[in-house]
């Protein structure tokens, strides 16, 4: 588990898809599946990775996941997808607790090692600048502090 100051839940992705007023996402999509305004499929994905992200230093979010064999790519090992796909929330997420709503224009994965199941991983982003509307993050999956995967984003802010 990751060491260091009590957390502070971050917000979760703004929610514009009905008129309900802002709400978080991640952690609280479990209770959210009878959503009358016909947000389920926001609420799949994120109930499906199931991270609760919290604030990292002042520009960072941080995260784990249970790298459960739901997510098996190579026998034994999780899907490089999702690992991506973990990378791609875990940038996407330091942006929203800035309260800066964007989308992924361009990411760089790095699959350093194999990432095993049944292991509680650590998922770690942090904005690196910001100019012009154009964000770079670097985003990074480690166990036990050794790093298994790391990936550079580039988001635009969404109109
Ligand atoms: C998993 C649980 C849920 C958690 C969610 C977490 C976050 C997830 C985030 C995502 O995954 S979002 C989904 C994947 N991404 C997309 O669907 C984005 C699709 N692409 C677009 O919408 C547009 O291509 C994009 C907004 C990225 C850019 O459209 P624009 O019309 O703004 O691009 P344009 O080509 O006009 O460029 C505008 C400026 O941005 C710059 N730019 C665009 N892409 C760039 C790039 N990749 N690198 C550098 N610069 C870039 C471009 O050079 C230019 O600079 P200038 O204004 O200075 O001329």
């Amino acid at each position: 588990m990751l060491a260091g100051p009590a957390p502070r839940i971050v917000g979760g992705v703004p929610n514009r898809c009905c008129s309900r007023p802002r709400r978080p996402v991640y952690g609280h999509m479990l209770k959210n599946t009878n959503n009358p305004e016909g947000c389920e499929q926001a609420d799949f994905v994120s109930a499906l990775l199931a991270l609760v992200f919290t604030l990292d230093g002042p520009d960072g979010v941080r995260s784990s996941f249970e790298t459960s064999a739901r997510f098996q790519g190579y026998e034994g090992t999780l899907h490089g997808g999702m690992i991506s796909a973990l990378l791609d929330a875990a940038m996407g997420e330091c942006l929203f607790s800035k309260g800066i709503l964007a989308v992924t224009a361009e990411m760089t994965v790095r699959f350093l090692r194999p990432v095993p199941l049944d292991r509680t991983v650590d998922l770690r982003a942090v904005l690196v600048s910001a100019r012009h509307g154009l964000f770079l993050l670097s985003a990074g999956l480690s166990l036990d502090d050794r790093p298994l995967a790391r990936a550079t984003g580039k988001f635009r802010r969404r109109a």
